[in-house]
């Protein structure tokens, strides 16, 4: 067998990869995240930690804690390792709020570059553990292939991440999350600044004026109170939108394939199709995301069904409108006045038909650009960020299943045994290869609704891919990677009674089929090979190879031999790799019946070299072994 790369054990999803330069803050922090993870642990500490290598601790120390009589000290091995890894890396691309950036400083080496070009970027990026943008930043696949697997999170400091390349990151395993909420009440205070100002020619009286002319009668406006306005995106914006326009006095209705009725409802507001809202609105507020879906949405053909005069309003993005379109409505009459914030292209060309249009006011993409809103959006980011560099999974995380943290406690022991259950079945595939089928058993007192499986499935994929291809795999790119490499994972959950609901696995069995194996006894009756692991006092342990029951701890490395049961072969392999100086650390017979076959697993902690396994090879009742890298 080639020999496989050992990782840590980690289910951080950020810093899995061995390229990953974190590197740590301080001591407090260390303290402080544990603190605040309860968990049961003496460290002694001498330097400052990596959060990278603080999410690994967190793993192992778990495993060792959970039998209160044991407490865990950290090994001069350990430490040293510490002592190497270096700060985290955080490059701010957009102004920021200040009380975000001290959160930032706080953790890590925070580096403020605003108005880099495209190519700037690209060629500073691989310096970064986490990039912070907002709208103006382009976020692009460059960016990823440019940052060589070393950018682990993307913060966008606001709601829209259509300048993120979505897919570019999953597929590069690289985080995003982003800052949701804080800006949602200045993003709607601006849509309602626009509605009110365009239908009072605020703007374009003010310039007038401005000109050095009074012209009263050429501004006439036209009133909101009475009038149906047409929400599109019933989503947070848009709700307070409807909300603060219902006080106006406006009937407002709403649009939003995903808004359940009885929100809109409870803010007094109907949902009504498309083609209802904009063809019966006397003013129309988007704001519903840029998609694939949403993309030019508004063009000659729905102007066409609106009423004639109809006035829009957009401070969700500008791509959703055909803007030649709307120009082309705009000198017809069909829309006799828009108000935008947001353009296709920001800043738009200085020529702009859409931006010298008499009937339209803009503004400078400035929604979210409150005092309030910014310092919210900072704090909010710079958490999140600080929390996926520790290994946290966020809860506005863009392109990751989102797993509450005690639920990522809970699951820490069986997510190691996951990811060495997968490493473990992959070596045992002859060649390594041909690998296309994979189901996964979790056995469990609770019911299976109860039981979050995409942490385990995760790690299961990275056990089997990583030592087999070049593919880093972490949370955020496990089923792409997966599905990309032709892999199919299924999962069953099997309640079992006799267990105890307290723990979420009972056991994990991994199951590959439609391959040959390099250790036939790994293949079970239906053909597979089958193994199966429990996590016994915090520690995973592997609890059956194919049709044979073992229980061997699954720490260190690995040789498991069938051979003929008969006494003496446990003192006669030990005395082998005894002479050889390789330390069993483990060791378990089992066997289907008396006498005739049995299966020893054999735990050690040094692999035992070409000779070694050899001698172990010609011991006359053993027919076959193999050994394996945890
Ligand atoms: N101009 C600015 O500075 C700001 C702009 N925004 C933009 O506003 C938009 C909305 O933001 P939030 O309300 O925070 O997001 P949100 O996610 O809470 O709401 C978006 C809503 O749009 C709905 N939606 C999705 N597809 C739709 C479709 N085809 N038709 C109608 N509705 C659809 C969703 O179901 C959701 O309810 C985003 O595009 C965001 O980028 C947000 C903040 C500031
Ligand atoms: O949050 C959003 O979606 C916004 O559009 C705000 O963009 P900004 O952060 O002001 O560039």
């Amino acid at each position: 067998m080639a020999s496989f790369a050992c990782t840590n054990p980690t289910f951080n999803p950020a810093f899995t990869s061995s390229s990953s330069s974190s590197k740590p803050s301080s001591k407090s922090s260390f303290l402080s995240f544990l603190n605040t993870t309860s968990i049961p642990i003496s460290l002694k500490l001498s330097k400052s930690y990596s959060h990278n290598f603080q999410r690994s601790l967190v793993v192992d120390n778990v495993l060792k804690t959970t039998d209160s009589s044991q407490t865990s000290v950290l090994t001069s091995k350990d430490l040293e390792t510490l002592s190497s890894i270096s700060t985290p890396t955080i490059l701010v691309s957009e102004k920021l709020g200040e009380a975000g950036l001290e959160v930032l400083r706080s953790f890590g080496n925070v580096e403020c570059l605003y108005d880099l070009s495209p190519d700037e970027l690209n060629s500073k990026i691989s310096s970064f553990d986490a990039l912070i943008v907002r709208s103006g930043t382009k976020v692009t696949r460059q960016v990823f292939e440019a940052a060589k697997g070393r950018l682990k999170v993307v913060g966008r400091a606001g709601v829209g991440i259509d300048n993120v390349d979505l897919q570019a990151a999953t597929e590069f395993g690289c985080l995003v999350v982003n800052a949701p909420t804080a800006n949602t009440v200045a993003a709607a205070e601006h849509g309602i600044a626009l509605l009110a100002a365009m239908a009072r020619n605020v703007a374009q009286a003010d310039a007038s004026m401005k000109a050095g002319k009074w012209q009263r009668s050429k501004y006439v406006g036209v009133s909101l109170v009475g009038k149906t306005l047409a929400v599109m995106g019933f989503g947070k914006v848009g709700s307070e939108v409807a909300r603060r326009a219902k006080g106006l006095g406006m009937n407002v209705i709403a649009h939003d394939p995903y808004a359940p009725a009885d929100r809109a409802r409870a803010v007094g507001v109907d949902l009504v199709s498309f083609d209802q809202a904009i063809s019966t609105a006397d003013f129309i507020s988007l704001h519903m995301p840029l998609t694939p879906t949403t993309s030019k949405v508004f063009n000659d053909e729905t102007f066409s069904k609106m009423k004639k005069g109809v006035r829009i309003v957009n401070v969700a993005r500008g791509g959703v409108i055909d803007e030649d379109a709307l120009v082309r409505a705009l000198d017809s009459g069909i829309v006799a006045q828009a108000a935008l914030d947001v353009f296709t292209e920001e800043p738009p060309p200085k020529d702009s038909k859409l931006v010298q249009h008499e009937n339209v006011t803009v503004t400078p993409h400035l929604g979210a650009s409150t005092k309030e809103a910014q310092e919210g959006v900072a704090i909010e980011i710079a958490e999140a960020v600080v929390g996926a560099l520790k290994g946290e999974l966020s809860a506005t995380a863009v392109n990751a299943p989102m797993v509450a943290p005690e639920v990522m406690l809970e699951l820490a022991p069986y997510v190691v045994l996951a990811e060495k259950l997968g490493r473990l079945a992959v070596q045992l595939v002859a060649g390594g290869k041909g690998i296309k089928s994979v189901k996964v058993v979790y056995s469990s007192a609770r019911d299976p609704d109860d039981l979050d499986t995409r942490l385990l499935r995760a790690m299961i994929t990275k056990g089997i891919i990583e030592p087999i291809s070049a593919s880093f795999v972490n949370l955020v790119n496990a089923d792409f990677t997966a599905k990309q490499k032709g892999l199919r994972i299924t999962e069953e959950r099997i309640v079992v009674a006799d267990s105890s609901p307290e723990f979420p696995v009972h056991s994990i069995q991994v199951q590959i089929s439609n391959v040959d194996s390099k250790f036939a006894s790994a293949v079970s009756e239906n053909g597979n090979i089958s193994i199966e692991g429990k996590v016994k006092y915090g520690i995973p342990h592997l609890t059956s190879v194919g049709s044979f029951g073992v229980d061997v701890s699954l720490e260190g490395n690995l040789i498991l031999c069938r051979q003929v049961d008969q006494p003496g072969m446990i003192g006669r392999v030990g005395k082998i790799l005894g002479e050889n100086n390789v330390n069993v650390s483990f060791m378990s017979v089992g066997r289907t019946v008396r006498r005739t076959r049995a299966i020893m697993a054999i735990g050690v902690d040094e692999e035992p070299n070409s000779v070694t396994l050899r001698k172990i090879g010609e011991v006359s009742a053993i027919e076959e072994f193999v050994f394996l890298k945890l």
